[in-house]
C-alpha cells in the first residue's frame, strides 16, 4: 500500500497565498486538517483530487509512493473523495450507485457479488434496489463510502464527511469510516471543523490560520 506524499504544496489565489503543506501520510494514517473558513482546505483537497478551479494556482507535487499523480487527469489518480453530502446519483438505485465507479475487473456477476458482499458488511444487504432518496442520512453515508471503497482508491480525501449527521449517528459512522481506511491501509486526509472528528481520527492534526501552519 502507498503513502500519499504532499511535497511542498502551495495553493494561491491571485497574489494571495492560501496555504502551504509539506507532509507524508502513511498507509492507514488519518491526517486531520483544521482551520477557519476560507483558508483553502477544500481547495487543497480539490488540487489533490485533480479538479482545482482555474481561479487558483498550485505548486508542488502529489505522489502516491514514488509516482507523481498531480500531472494526471482526476480519473487516473485513484484518489477517493467523500463530501459532507453523500451525493448519490438520484437516477440510479443503491446497486447502480455502487457499480458506477467500480473498476471493470472480472465478470459482471463477480462485480455484482462484490457489491452485495459490501452491502452485507454494513448491514444493508436488503437495500440493493432501493432509491437513494428513501435512505436515512446514515444509510446514505454508508453507501457513499462503500462506493468510494469499491472504486479501489489508493488514498482517501474526506471533506467534513460527518457534519450533516446527527450526534449519535456521527459517532458510529466516523468510527466505521476510520476502521475501514485503516483496514484497507489507505492514506487519508480529512478536513473538519469538529474537534471530536479530529480526536476520533486519532492521528496528526494540522491547524491552519491564514495559510500558516500553526500546530501539528
Ligand atoms: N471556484 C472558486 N472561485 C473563486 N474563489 C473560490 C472558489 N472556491 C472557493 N473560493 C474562495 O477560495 C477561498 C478558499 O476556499 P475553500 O473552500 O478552499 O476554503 P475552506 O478552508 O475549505 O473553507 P470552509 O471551511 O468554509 O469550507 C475562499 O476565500 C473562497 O471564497
Amino acid at each position: 500500500m502507498a503513502s500519499l506524499i504532499l511535497d511542498d504544496l502551495v495553493i494561491e489565489q491571485g497574489q494571495q497565498r492560501l496555504l502551504s503543506l509539506d507532509t507524508t501520510i502513511a498507509p492507514g494514517e488519518v491526517l486531520t486538517i483544521m482551520g477557519p473558513s476560507g483558508v483553502g482546505k477544500s481547495t487543497l483537497l480539490a488540487f489533490i483530487a485533480g479538479f482545482l478551479s482555474p481561479a487558483f494556482r498550485a505548486r508542488g507535487r502529489v505522489k502516491l509512493d514514488e509516482k507523481r499523480i498531480d500531472m494526471l487527469p482526476a480519473e487516473q489518480r485513484h484518489v477517493g473523495l467523500l463530501f459532507q453530502d453523500p451525493l448519490l446519483f438520484p437516477h440510479l438505485d443503491v446497486e447502480g450507485n455502487l457499480a458506477f465507479g467500480m473498476v471493470r475487473e472480472g465478470s459482471r456477476q463477480q462485480r455484482c457479488a462484490r457489491i452485495h458482499e459490501a452491502l452485507r458488511s454494513v448491514g444493508l444487504e436488503t437495500f440493493a434496489k432501493r432509491d437513494p432518496a428513501t435512505l436515512s442520512g446514515g444509510q446514505k453515508a454508508r453507501v457513499a463510502l462503500l462506493r468510494v471503497l469499491l472504486s479501489q482508491p489508493r488514498a482517501i480525501l474526506l471533506d467534513e464527511p460527518f457534519s450533516k449527521l446527527d450526534a449519535g449517528l456521527r459517532d458510529e459512522i466516523r468510527h466505521w469510516v476510520f476502521e475501514r481506511v485503516r483496514h484497507y491501509r489507505l492514506p487519508t486526509l480529512m478536513v473538519t471543523h469538529d474537534e471530536a472528528d479530529a480526536r476520533a481520527a486519532g492521528g496528526r492534526i494540522i491547524t491552519f490560520d491564514d495559510g500558516c501552519r500553526v500546530t501539528s
